[in-house]
């Protein structure tokens, strides 16, 4: 049945999914990588498309921007459609001394300075990890193709603009690889909901250095986390 907001049925979407934040990214992730893609929602512009790769069914839905954007698409597809795995594939700004741009950053672990829930246990501070399963399934992959990529925690960030370059220079300081917006909570509702879940970035600038991929390789430069993501979608 159709929720709030995905337009589909129980068994439109496969029971595996990618989540880049950027719906004309989702659109070309299943135009470029899947077989047979066919759109399957477009609720607000948020096309969700199903297809397969080497033979197994595949969806691709955006998440938007931001923990509470993605929140209700992760809620909806793990409850209503029998989604069981969701690999975030987004973009991220570095904080690792070296990191170039499109290297990738394999989170595994997210803090968050974000008052969305998500996973709540009173007195306790809990973890924002992805699954093991996913998480080891995608550095065998970047590391088998031979792929740059870092493995380690990331911040996912309320804000994209104000935070202070001292709070960066903390979270750096600490091995923290780079700011997204949305993961921690792809990993607490994932964990509340039983089901898993692994994010795979790619680097798009460098907060200390300000270099900067431009808008058209941000939205063209993500084969290799394509790649990887799909690896820890079926690992
Ligand atoms: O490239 P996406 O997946 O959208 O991810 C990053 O880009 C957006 C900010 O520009 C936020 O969603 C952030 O997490
Ligand atoms: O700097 C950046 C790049 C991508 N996503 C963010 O949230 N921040």
């Amino acid at each position: 049945m159709a929720t709030p907001h995905i337009s589909a049925e129980p068994g439109d979407f496969a029971p595996l999914v990618l989540m880049p934040g950027d719906p004309r990214r989702g659109r070309r992730i299943a135009q470029e990588f899947f077989d047979d893609p066919h759109l399957v929602s477009e609720v607000r512009s948020i096309e969700g498309w199903t297809g397969t790769v080497d033979g197994r069914p595949v969806s691709v839905i955006a998440s938007g921007m931001g923990q509470p954007s993605l929140s209700i698409y992760a809620t909806e597809l793990f409850r209503e459609f029998g989604v069981e795995r969701i690999v975030r594939v987004g973009t991220t700004g570095g904080l690792a001394e070296g990191q170039q741009l499109g290297e990738l950053v394999i989170a595994n672990a997210a803090h968050t300075d974000s008052a969305m829930p998500g996973l709540t246990l009173p007195g306790v501070t809990l973890s924002r990890v992805p699954s093991h399963r996913m998480l080891e399934a995608a550095v065998r992959e970047a590391r088998d193709r031979g792929l740059p990529h870092r493995v380690g925690p990331i911040i996912s960030s309320d804000t994209f603009y104000g935070s202070s370059m001292e709070k960066y220079r903390a979270l750096a300081a600490i091995g923290t690889l780079g700011v997204e917006m949305e993961a921690a909570t792809l990993f607490a509702i994932a964990a509340a909901e039983g089901k898993e879940a692994a994010a795979i970035l790619t680097v798009s600038d460098h907060i200390f250095t300000d270099e900067q991929q431009s808008s058209e390789d941000r939205e063209t430069g993500y084969g290799a986390m394509v790649r990887v993501g799909l690896a820890a979608l079926f690992g």
